[in-house]
């Protein structure tokens, strides 16, 4: 019987080890699953464990369409955050990073070689910060490689060009990578992308092709920028996101496997658009005099809030031990403020939360998962970037699509934010005719995102695309 032509074709996805990276993969991973292919996804052992653990808005029993692959790389310290190091960047994570780097190519070369005997096709998929898989891509006759873009589309153009004239002439500013990052993981960047350096010997092949987790509803003019840059003159572009499922208000909140969580009980009992939901991703750790401000400003607000209070992931996340510092501190203020917030110190339902017709906001670090997954969702950002592309992030959010409200400009990033500050941002979303009009707005932008992933829609039609061309 002959081969389907998609089942003759292996996808093998590469992702980066940290959790706004495995996710993104996961999810690319599951939806080019669905559509018949057979689909390899290749990380350490624990941050396989990690994505599988920590998926969101699918069916556990979706993730047996995956084939999992531990690529063997040793086991690293897994050294806790530093919240009161100069950087706020999570410089705990480089010796793991490194690592990887080191170690992941060769037993990835080996799963490609593997895959490519029995496929027609092998199509890589790696995170742009893995580079080397590219090159192993290359090494393979019948081998194709695609680097996932895994932050906003209109960041990568301000990285390409600072002063090109569509971020000039919305009046964006492009902070740049040496001022927003460390400068260990600055030169960990340099000396790894094979793309900037292009040392090795290995002959790097260019990727086939961009997949862009964004829609045109947000980005629409940056994809089409990057389209016309000369570096992406011979390659392929994917416009797919947002990668997260968009849920529905009324679904029911279940982590895959696990039981509801509490909180999604406690959203349930309040009034519609009513709660500000509080979290910063899994890079970033506050200070102890910031946690009271914040604390402060919650409580001064009056307005219900869920405050998702954790430090950065360690490398390996199964390394940390249950309790946190913030259990014990927060003791008190959850009995303060008890009746009209929650605090969680441990993993939070961030989509089942944002989808909930209760949340009426997030105060978020701007990382790119959480922007998609609350536009999405159509809820404002309360804006407070902490490193990374998290200051353009919030530039775009702000300044272009008008759907959020700046808590701290990135200049003042060294500093404590008053309570004082926050808790005024917090009553203009929640309270103020201007607050209202920016929930209005993310609503309707939140409609348009949502289509684009619904049948006919770009995103959904670039994800046609991209199956058929790599499937031709
Ligand atoms: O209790 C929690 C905490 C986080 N999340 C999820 O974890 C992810 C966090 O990702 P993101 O919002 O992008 O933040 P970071 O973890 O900080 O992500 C890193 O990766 C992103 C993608 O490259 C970058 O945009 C960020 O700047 C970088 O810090 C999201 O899917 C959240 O829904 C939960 O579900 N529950």
């Amino acid at each position: 019987m002959a081969t389907e032509p998609t089942k003759s074709v292996a996808f093998v996805a590469v992702p980066f080890p940290a959790q706004g990276h495995l996710n993104q993969l996961l999810h690319l991973s599951l939806l080019v699953a669905s559509r018949g292919l057979s689909v390899h996804y290749a990380a350490p052992a624990a941050h396989v464990r990690q994505a599988r653990s920590r998926l969101h808005g699918w069916d556990s029993d979706d993730l047996g369409s995956i084939h999992f692959h531990d690529l063997d790389v040793s086991t690293n310290e897994s050294p806790a955050p530093d919240p009161t190091a100069q950087s706020p960047f999570p410089n705990h994570l480089i010796p793991m990073w490194e690592s990887f780097n080191t170690a992941a190519s060769v037993p990835l070369a080996v799963l490609l070689r593997r895959l490519s005997a029995t496929h027609r096709r092998v199509v890589v998929v790696y995170d742009r910060l893995n580079s080397f898989a590219a090159v192993e891509a290359a090494r393979l006759e019948n081998g194709e490689a695609y680097a996932l873009q895994c932050v906003a589309i209109s960041y990568h153009l301000g990285w390409l060009d600072p002063g090109h004239q569509l971020l000039r002439g919305h009046g964006l500013e492009h902070i740049p990578i040496d001022v927003t990052m460390s400068k260990e993981f600055v030169e960990y960047i340099v000396r790894t992308t094979v793309e900037l350096n292009n040392e090795g010997g290995q002959g790097v092949a260019s990727p086939a092709g961009l997949v862009m987790n964004t829609c045109r509803e947000l980005e629409g003019e940056f994809i089409d920028a990057i389209a016309e840059h000369p570096k992406y003159k011979d390659q392929k572009l994917f416009a797919v996101g947002p990668l997260n499922p968009l849920l529905d208000a009324s679904a029911s909140a279940l982590t895959p496997g696990k039981t509801r969580h509490q909180c999604m009980d406690w959203l349930d009992a309040q009034p519609p658009a009513s709660v500000l939901y509080v979290s910063f991703g899994t890079t970033s750790s506050f200070r102890g005099e910031q946690i009271a401000e914040m604390a402060a400003a919650l409580k001064g607000s009056k307005q219900r809030f869920i405050w998702v209070l954790r430090d950065a992931d360690r490398a390996d996340i199964f390394a940390e031990s249950g309790e946190t510092q913030h259990d014990k501190l927060m003791t008190e203020f959850t009995r303060e403020t008890e009746g009209t917030g929650l605090v969680i110190t441990g993993w939070a339902p961030q989509l089942e939360i944002l989808a909930h017709g209760a949340t009426a906001a997030f105060m978020s670090h701007c990382g790119w998962n959480s922007t998609l997954e609350s536009l999405g969702h159509g809820k404002p950002i309360l804006a407070w970037p902490m490193h990374s592309d998290q200051p353009w992030d919030a530039e775009l959010i702000c300044k272009y699509l008008k759907v959020g409200l700046l808590v701290r400009p990135w200049k003042k990033h060294d500093q404590v934010v008053p309570a004082e500050a926050i808790q005024e941002v917090i009553e203009e979303a929640m309270l103020s005719e201007k607050g209202m009009a920016m929930r209005q707005r993310a609503k309707v932008l939140g409609e348009a995102v949502r289509a684009s992933v619904a049948k006919g829609g770009s995103s959904s039609k670039d994800l046609d695309d991209f199956i058929a061309y790599i499937t031709r």
